[in-house]
């Protein structure tokens, strides 16, 4: 089955609501998710739905090809989005950009 939920920071909800953030970027483990589905969204640290959103695509992404368009779309600098990364996901390089609009 399709992945039906995905979490994401707290500290990130504001700007996932505002519609500012419009693409999260995971390993491999959350590569499943199917675009034009629904996913609820809830936050990691207390598993509190706030959101759904429609996925629009799953585009693998190496951690060196990543530009400043992926951090516009993340609502951060190239530089602040770079160290976040490697601080989720130390040493991998395979990455997957998730697109997704507000349900
Ligand atoms: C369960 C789990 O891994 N949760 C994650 C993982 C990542 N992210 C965000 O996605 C973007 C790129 O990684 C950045 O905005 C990250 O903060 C998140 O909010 N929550």
């Amino acid at each position: 089955m399709h992945p039906t939920k995905i979490t994401f920071f707290e500290r990130f909800e504001p700007i996932i609501l505002s519609g500012d953030k419009t693409i999260t970027i995971r390993d491999e483990a959350e590569r499943h998710y199917v675009p034009g589905t629904r996913v609820a969204v809830h936050t990691l640290e207390t598993d509190r739905w706030f959101c759904d959103i429609d996925i629009i695509s799953v585009t693998p992404v190496r951690f060196d090809e990543l530009t400043d368009e992926h951090a516009q779309q993340e609502f951060m600098t190239l530089d602040e989005l770079k160290p976040l990364i490697r601080t989720i996901y130390p040493g991998i390089e395979s990455l997957y950009v998730i697109e997704y609009r507000l349900a």
